[in-house]
């Protein structure tokens, strides 16, 4: 737990994620990501200098038995909230969708932003980590065409809602080890393109990458912190 906490405590400083009275609700998948991210927010709150309350929701995207999580955030003295949905309905039996993910994602982060909203937070706190900042920066480069990832922190105005990601420096092997060591409820993620998407495919290049060009996958993370050294053809600037 103190190497993650003091990754999160680096993270939560460089990007000023946490303010005094702030009330965050964590987006509890049920995931080992998110459960972590609890876990460690949970411990950071006895030393954090900012004062800060914090709860949990939990999107039911239909049909997922989520008693375990009631059961954990009891235990931890986290208020739950477990919020039932039509994701799963009009993802995959009403809209059909080929490429399932980005509506399922665009649904989601809707539904928590406005539950938490509802439930009187003034931020979200998300489980990505470090591999998740490097797959997706990867992936909007190979099928986008573009250079761009999510950030650590950003500000929604429409909602006026803040979304933090403290586990930005956190690497996927430590929430898997975090899992194990303190045997957390883990709950079968219940959508059927799961293991079958892009994001699978590119965690497997990284990973060869990584093998053929040790480091790589050190400086893909260093690229994309690295503002100041970002060199783009800019015709209006070169000409
Ligand atoms: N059903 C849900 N309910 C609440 N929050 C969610 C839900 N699904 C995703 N989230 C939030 O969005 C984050 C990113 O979602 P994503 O589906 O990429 O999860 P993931 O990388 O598999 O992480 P996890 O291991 O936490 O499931 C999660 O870490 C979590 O904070």
């Amino acid at each position: 737990m103190q190497k993650l906490l003091s990754k999160a405590r680096q993270a939560i400083n460089d990007f000023d994620m946490i303010q005094e009275n702030d009330k965050i609700a964590v987006g509890l998948s049920g995931g080992k990501d998110s459960l972590t991210l609890l876990h460690i927010l949970k411990n950071y709150q006895k030393f954090s200098p900012q004062a800060f309350e914090l709860i949990a929701i939990t999107l039911n995207p239909g049909g997922v038995d989520n008693s375990p999580l009631y059961k954990l955030c009891k235990d931890l003295e986290i208020p739950f909230y477990e919020v039932q949905t039509d994701i799963k309905e009009i993802v995959f039996d009403i809209r059909k969708e080929k490429n399932p993910c980005s509506l399922c994602a665009n649904l989601r982060r809707g539904a928590l932003n406005d539950n938490a909203k509802k439930l009187g937070c003034n931020k979200v706190a998300l489980g990505h980590h470090k591999d998740d900042a490097i797959e997706t920066f990867l992936m909007s480069m190979l099928y986008e065409g573009r250079v761009n990832c999510f950030s650590p922190k950003t500000h929604m105005d429409r909602q006026d809602l803040t979304i933090i990601r403290p586990m930005i420096y956190i690497d996927e092997y430590m929430t898997k080890k975090a899992a194990r060591d303190f045997d957390y409820p883990i709950i079968k993620n219940p959508c059927p393109a799961d293991g079958k998407t892009n994001r699978q495919d590119i965690k497997e290049l990284v990973s060869k990458l990584n093998k053929e060009i040790p480091g790589s996958k050190k400086n893909i993370f260093g690229a994309l912190n690295n503002s100041d050294r970002l060199f783009i053809w800019d015709k209006e600037k070169i000409k």
